[in-house]
């Protein structure tokens, strides 16, 4: 029997849509593998009541079936799903990464990317790589159809999880289908700053490349008191705020000094509109870690 810790990621980071991602150092999922004739889920924790335990409807057991790896699989949330923060992603990931150990398969963590990513196919409808791939690898990732590139980096971030609720499959329809030739400068520019900003382990850079004038808008009327959230973390002294993933999550980019304020003056936004929510103050992380049980 295995047990993998797969950490929660925030995909997209406003101009890198469908494309790159990051690994937090919390919230996590953690499950157990074990062999078995046939795929069998049981789960457990955070919102483990809206979760399926059907092999064909839990990303975990579509990627137990791409894998060829039967197994007993108990799944211990810690990553609310429907959060934006990768929650469907982080079971895959740890699936992935404990069942190719499981049964030998010796592919690599990159080899393990689009794998896991059928996963995500099951909820969303599309194999996006963007979550599971920095929860495979850890750290910045730009997750491309011919494979993934990664940046250790450690900026810090303050992701807040307001009592909403978004599924990405929804989110996914709201996406405009066009975009202007200056919002694909405008884009191209904010992700090589933040790509940049990643690089040299530069929040103000990274905030800097948040910006995103296409899909961040369509969303953001799905996020009650959104606007409201940026303008209060950007005043708290963010380097710059966005939505994390599909949403309700909504994330800031901050330096160490400044990360309990900005979580406070965003949790106080949510507030004054008269929903809970909760602040995870965190920063870019590891990728899924296996240990023996
Ligand atoms: N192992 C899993 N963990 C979390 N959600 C899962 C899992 N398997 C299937 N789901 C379904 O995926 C949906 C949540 O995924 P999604 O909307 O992408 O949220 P998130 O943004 O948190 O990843 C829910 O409908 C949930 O029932
Ligand atoms: N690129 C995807 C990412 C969805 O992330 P999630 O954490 O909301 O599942 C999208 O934006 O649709």
């Amino acid at each position: 029997m295995l047990t993998v810790r797969a950490p929660a990621t925030s995909a997209n980071l406003g101009s890198g849509f469908d494309v790159f991602g990051v690994a937090l150092g919390r919230p996590a999922d953690v499950i157990r593998v074990e062999r078995a004739d046939r795929t069998t889920i049981d789960v457990r924790g955070v919102g483990s009541e809206y979760i399926p335990e059907d092999p064909e409807k839990n990303t975990v057991g579509a990627v137990a079936e791409a894998l060829d790896a039967p197994a007993h699989i108990t799944i211990d949330k810690g990553v609310r799903p429907a959060s934006g923060l990768g929650s469907s992603a982080a079971s895959a990931a740890a699936a992935a990464v404990g069942l190719n150990e499981l049964y030998d398969r010796g592919l690599s963590r990159e080899e393990l990317v689009p794998i896991a990513a059928e996963g995500e196919a099951v909820v969303s409808g599309t194999a996006h790589a963007d979550n599971v791939a920095p929860s495979i690898i850890g750290g910045f990732t730009i997750a491309r159809e011919d494979g993934v590139t990664g940046i250790d980096a450690a900026i810090p971030l303050v992701a807040v999880l307001p009592e909403i609720v978004v599924s990405t499959r929804d989110a996914r329809r709201v996406v405009p289908e066009t975009a202007t030739v200056e919002q694909l400068v405008e884009t191209v520019a904010n992700a090589a700053t933040l790509t940049a900003g990643m690089a040299r382990n530069d929040p103000r850079l990274v905030g800097r490349g948040m910006g995103d004038s296409v899909v961040t808008p369509a969303r953001a009327k799905l996020i009650d008191g959104y606007n409201e959230v940026c303008t209060a973390a950007m005043a708290a002294g963010a380097a710059g705020v966005t939505i994390s993933g599909a949403g309700p999550t909504v994330i800031a980019a901050c330096t160490d000094h400044d990360r309990r304020r900005v979580a406070n003056a965003m949790l106080d936004a949510f507030e004054d509109r008269g929903t809970d929510a909760r602040a995870y103050q965190t920063r870019v992380g590891r990728g899924a870690e296996v240990f023996d049980s």
